[in-house]
């Protein structure tokens, strides 16, 4: 009854702040914010625009094509916060946003990070979600609440073995009995992918492109697999050595060899952990396979790139890039029961 009451008060939050996206669940409810990880500054200031409102979709816009004036900053790089003070008036803002809280009362919150974070960036979580207004704060590791949101068996005595891809970060670990065997963190995910493109528009076309063409790019033709079928889109750019504009024709084919040197790289993460692992468990993923997520296991052909490369199934999440809030939610309505993976600090 008096949970009851304080749900109503202050209902619990749980937080995925992710390098590019900020999802936040609430206790009961489901997924109630899911915006982007971005404030929109007047230049010279640190001022939000907006009143402050300029934060998430509305900051989004002016991404790549702000005037002179304004610039749009993302607070949080692969996975850990880089600007405490944008980042905690962004997060204040969305917190408003998701949940009405009574005054006088903080809400409890769960918020993921990676597997690689310092015990200062570590405060530095605690620190600037306590002064966005949370009481009681718990951290979850985002390569857990994955295989949570997922519905892995990570209690049982077998090899659970998921791999979240995001924009900043790549998580992958097994999970067995309840405890982590082997894991790796990296800093190539999404962003990476769309930083080689960029590159690559320049050596193969002689043409600058922005991040953000690059990520349509990606989205758009963007490909893992020589399975998946050819399309083609067109691309607008300044040639390198004119500055001119001018527009490219860009196939499945070549986006997908722009990326394949981070791909590459992620696969040789996942190649690590599966060596750290004892032979019985490996042999265990032959059947239980790989399940992945994060917003980057949306690019087509990504599973059947993994699993031709590491001879196991590889399994796409249910809307993948939304895993790890389901599984900070279903956390954060059992928190005895997770206690053990948890850091945490209370405040009243
Ligand atoms: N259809 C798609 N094809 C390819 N990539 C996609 C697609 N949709 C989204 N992405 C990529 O997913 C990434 C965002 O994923 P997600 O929202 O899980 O990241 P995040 O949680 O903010 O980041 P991180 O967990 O790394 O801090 C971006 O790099 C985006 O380009």
């Amino acid at each position: 009854m008096l949970h009851r009451l304080r749900q109503w008060l202050s209902p619990d939050l749980a937080i995925d702040l992710g390098s590019a996206n900020t999802r936040i669940a609430l206790f009961n409810q489901g997924i109630v914010l899911d915006e982007p990880t971005v404030v929109a500054l007047q230049n010279g200031s640190r001022k939000i625009l907006g009143r402050g409102a300029a934060v998430g979709k509305l900051a989004r816009q002016m991404l790549g094509r702000t005037p002179d004036s304004i610039s749009a900053v993302r607070p949080i790089r692969h996975g850990v916060i880089t600007d405490f003070e944008l980042c905690e008036a962004m997060l204040r803002h969305f917190v408003q946003k998701a949940a009405k809280q009574s005054p006088g009362f903080r809400p409890r919150v769960l918020v993921s990070v990676p597997q690689s974070i310092t015990s200062v960036e570590r405060r530095a979580v605690f620190g600037t979600a306590e002064r966005a207004g949370a009481g009681s704060i718990y951290l979850l590791e985002s390569a857990k609440a994955t295989a949570i949101g997922a519905g892995m068996p990570i209690s049982e005595p077998l090899a659970s073995l998921v791999c979240n891809i995001g924009a900043g970060t790549t998580e992958v670990a097994i999970f067995s009995l309840g405890e982590t065997v082997a894991s790796c963190s990296t800093r190539i995910a999404g962003d990476t992918f769309d930083d080689a493109i960029v590159d690559w528009m320049k050596q193969r076309f002689g043409l600058k492109i922005g991040r953000q063409t690059a990520e349509n790019l990606k989205r758009e033709v963007g490909s893992a697999s020589l399975q998946t079928s050819e399309r083609a889109t067109e691309v607008n750019g300044l040639d390198a050595m004119s500055s001119v504009p001018r527009k490219v024709l860009v196939t499945t084919g070549e986006v997908r060899q722009a990326i394949m040197a981070p791909l590459a790289k992620i696969l040789s993460g996942i190649r690590q952990v599966l060596e750290q692992c004892q032979p019985e468990l490996v042999a265990d993923l032959a059947d239980t396979g790989m399940v992945l997520a994060g917003g980057s296991a949306l690019l087509p052909g990504l599973d059947d790139f993994f699993s031709e490369q590491l001879a196991i199934p590889v399994l796409i999440a249910e809307d993948p890039e939304q895993t790890v809030v389901r599984g900070l939610s279903i956390c954060s309505e059992h928190l005895n029961e997770w206690q053990s993976s948890l850091f945490s600090i209370h405040n009243s």
